[in-house]
């Protein structure tokens, strides 16, 4: 079982005892446990749990709330059911707690039973602020989570219940061996309900939760089995792949466990499985940005499709050379034969797409370089098989009628009243193709993700993706259209727009003849591959941005630095931006920062009003950092309220926990910085990345600079620090960099990023226009 399922209890709510045990069986050996909680147990007591659970490791969430006398009898009399994990609410109070705890002790010593978990329920997941605030609790919810985690483990509980926003503080402040057990836990896939404080569970996970508390996004599905396998694999962007991060706002935190937690005691009498020590090994690594799935942005995604691929044009070619002979062979062999055989071979030409695209889709998505021989078996076939399946559908649920009402129109002599009936339907082929696209990049990376997956994640970005494809069209149908002009009139060629020029990679049967002609065609052919190669890329960056899929560490590219694989270019930070022609300047570079200054000692320091001024009106594409200097709660208060920054870049001494504080109590994902002179400066980095989203790389300040900042000193450290080290979080470099030096920094540390700020600047403060397109420039080339 993996360490996601393994963490996994999955709460049975329901009265039907006959539901309960066979959700039990079905799920029986692939969860960590199941949960029982009041409704079951008020439908049917002690006598249903047994029934129901059948020895698999219990929850017995009866979340007990009384005075201190009540729950711990009540607490006594639960022991007897051997439950693994017991529970009450933590607003019953200190005197309550300790009770219990004493009782819980007590009880399964007499009892010769293990001893469960008990944990404290904080505030409940269905609970937001102005709830809290209706009943008299004001202040952010994570505040009283705090505070109740802290006392029940003052009254020796063994952890809470928590949600999964507050897993990063109370790690920082209980420690590795308090228990969180986290409900409200919601996969993109699953609908919310009556659940508030929810995230997908890889970043409950990565966060660092004991246990996933899951019901109704299992309990509901079709299939109860699939849905946890799904569950457990569910993926998110990788931070590391720039591309995809672009299109997502924030990161959540990932943390590699500091400890393992203790497992309950084993069952003496051996009757109950304890939970094993799974239970606390780490995560597989993946990093999953909170809140709802992205909107896919439609000119970054058509212009990366497009860099990507120009920039591996060699790579296109390789992946093109079999799929171009095999279909090229069959289009000359179709030629001549026409009728079945003639299909035959138009099967086999979609096959010969299959084998292209599937190559393509794995260059981006899992960094894979095209071969000239690809293995060849069930991914270009499922391709292969979704791609006439979806012809199939398009025909019958379009085509069909359109021919039909088009024949009518003709007969009845209504002409104009043709492309009305005709758009509307050419239209919604292209809805309906685009909302099962997704089938085929899941294909090619081998994700189980049927049609109803890919309407599914596909709704609200359809017209999107719509219009990223008729957007990446225009240049193709300009190329396609100007080469025809320009080699039919070198070669004297006529008729050559109906020639074969088609749009389909394979292209059609030459017409022309000569080696002219040959040439021409074999120029017409890449142009083509090239093409498809950006449609390709094109529906790999929607998928991966509107299902957040990211690759398993086994056929991930490596997570930082250019791998042996395909990588997009390095993703930039222009910091310390003050003007607007500088702002203009890095946005229209395509900066994926653009970094403000909120520490007043520092040349480039904004006020709060100057730089909501200076982003006003800024796109998606671009995502604004505060910077900030070991901050006070109120500086922290009107940054993020006057700002709303994507990203917080905290850059002074701020600790571990203050760092997981401010992030948990303002919501936003925090850049921590590190800063570096020597080997031993990057130690700390294992500390922060359990509660920052990403990791910045400055140099340290020199002691003998007088008057220095704590960074943009135009100070450099050892690149080679860095060079091989892995990190769990997205991470980028700064410290000196310029436009002379910033490709050799990213050759020789590997990073993924890069942030500049005095590089581009004519003196401290004075940021130049020139250099930062510069810079971008050369980032984007690398
Ligand atoms: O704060 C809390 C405490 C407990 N729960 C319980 O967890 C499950 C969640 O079920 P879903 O169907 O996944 O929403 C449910 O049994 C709750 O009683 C919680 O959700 N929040």
């Amino acid at each position: 079982m993996t360490a996601a399922r393994e963490k996994l209890f999955v709460a049975l709510d329901t009265q039907d005892l006959g539901r309960a045990q066979r959700l039990a069986e079905a799920l029986r050996g692939r969860v960590g446990g199941l949960k029982l909680g009041k409704e079951f147990f008020t439908a049917h007591g002690p006598d249903g749990v047994r029934a129901a659970a059948g020895g698999e490791p219990l929850f017995l969430d009866l979340k007990f709330h009384d005075i201190p006398n009540t729950v711990a009898g009540a607490l006594r009399a639960a022991a007897h059911l051997r439950p693994a994990i017991v529970n009450l609410h933590a607003s019953g109070g200190r005197a309550m707690m300790t009770a219990a705890a004493e009782a819980v002790r007590e009880a399964t010593e007499d009892l010769g039973h293990a001893r469960p978990w008990l944990i404290a329920v904080t505030v409940l997941t269905s609970l937001d602020e102005a709830d809290l605030a209706e009943v008299g609790q004001s202040g952010p919810a994570a505040d009283q989570v705090l505070r109740l985690a802290r006392l029940a483990q003052d009254c020796g509980l063994d952890g809470v219940v928590c949600s999964p926003r507050e897993i990063a503080l109370l790690r920082a402040a209980c420690g590795p061996d308090f228990k969180l057990v986290v409900p409200g836990i919601r996969p993109a896939w699953a609908a919310a309900g009556d659940q508030k404080r929810i995230t997908t569970p890889a970043e409950a996970l990565a966060a660092g939760a004991d246990v996933l508390v899951v019901g109704r996004p299992v309990t509901a599905a079709p299939e109860p089995a699939a849905a946890v396998e799904r569950l457990a694999g569910a993926r998110r962007p990788a931070p590391d792949i720039p591309v995809a991060t672009a299109y997502l706002r924030g990161c959540p935190p990932r943390r590699r466990r500091a400890a393992a937690a203790v497992p309950p005691q084993p069952d003496p009498a051996g009757a109950r499985p304890a939970m094993t020590d799974s239970f606390s090994s780490p995560p597989p690594s993946s990093e999953p940005p909170p809140g709802p799935v992205a909107l896919l942005p439609v000119g970054r995604t058509v212009a990366d499709a497009y860099r990507f691929t120009l920039q591996h044009v060699g790579q296109v070619l390789v992946a093109a050379l079999l799929p171009f002979t095999l279909s090229l062979t069959m289009s000359l062999l179709g030629a001549g034969l026409g009728g079945a055989l003639g299909f035959v071979a138009t099967l086999v030409d979609v096959f010969a797409y299959a084998i292209f695209a599937v190559a393509w889709h794995r260059a981006l998505l899992v960094g894979e370089p095209p071969r000239v021989l690809p293995q060849l078996g069930g991914r270009q076939l499922r391709f292969w098989l979704m791609s006439l399946l979806l012809v199939l559908i398009v025909t019958l649920l379009v085509g069909l009628p359109a021919m039909a009402l088009s024949g009518l129109a003709a007969g009845g002599g209504g002409g104009p009243a043709l492309g009305l009936i005709v758009i509307p339907l050419v239209l919604l082929a292209g809805y309906v193709a685009a909302r099962f696209s997704f089938v085929f990049p899941a294909a090619a990376v081998d994700e189980r993700f049927g049609l109803a997956e890919s309407w599914r994640t596909t709704a609200g970005n359809a017209w999107r993706l719509i219009g990223a494809y008729l957007l990446a069209l225009f240049p193709m149908i300009a190329v396609v259209f100007l080469l025809m002009v320009v080699g039919g009139s070198l070669l004297g060629l006529g008729g050559m727009m109906g020639g074969p020029g088609g749009m389909g990679p394979g292209g059609g049967a030459p017409g022309i003849g000569g080696p002219a002609g040959v040439v021409f065609i074999a120029l017409m052919a890449v142009v083509n591959y090239i093409f498809a190669a950006v449609f390709v890329s094109l529906l790999s960056l929607a998928f991966r941005t509107c299902t957040g899929w990211v690759p398993d560490s086994g056929q991930a590219p490596p997570a930082a630095g250019p791998g042996p694989g395909m990588r997009m270019s390095v993703d930039a930070k222009i910091c310390g931006l003050s003007t607007p022609d500088a702002l203009a300047a890095a946005v229209a570079g395509g900066a994926r920062w653009i970094g403000l200054v909120f520490y007043p000692r520092s040349p480039r320091a904004v006020s709060v009003e100057q730089a909501a001024a200076l982003t006003a009106g800024l796109g998606p594409q671009v995502e604004t950092v505060a910077l900030l200097v070991d901050p006070d709660d109120a500086l922290v208060e009107r940054v993020v309220r006057g700002l709303r920054p994507g990203l917080l870049q905290l850059h002074g001494a701020e600790s571990v926990r203050r760092v997981a504080e401010i992030r948990s109590r303002w919501e936003t994902p925090v850049m921590k910085v590190i800063k570096v002179a020597r080997a031993e400066d990057l130690e700390p980095a294992a500390a922060y990345e359990p509660v920052a989203d990403r990791l910045l790389f400055d140099a340290k300040p020199p002691a003998t600079l007088a008057n220095a900042l704590p960074g943009g000193n135009a100070v450099s450290f050892d690149w080679r620090l860095l060079a091989g080290r892995r990190w769990q979080r997205p991470w980028m470099l700064s410290g000196g960099l310029t436009l002379d030096n910033v490709k050799e920094a990213v050759h020789i540390s590997g990073a993924p990023a890069v942030d500049v700020s005095s590089g581009v600047e004519t003196a401290p403060g004075a940021k130049s226009p020139e250099k930062i397109r510069a810079f971008l420039e050369l980032c984007g080339a690398l």
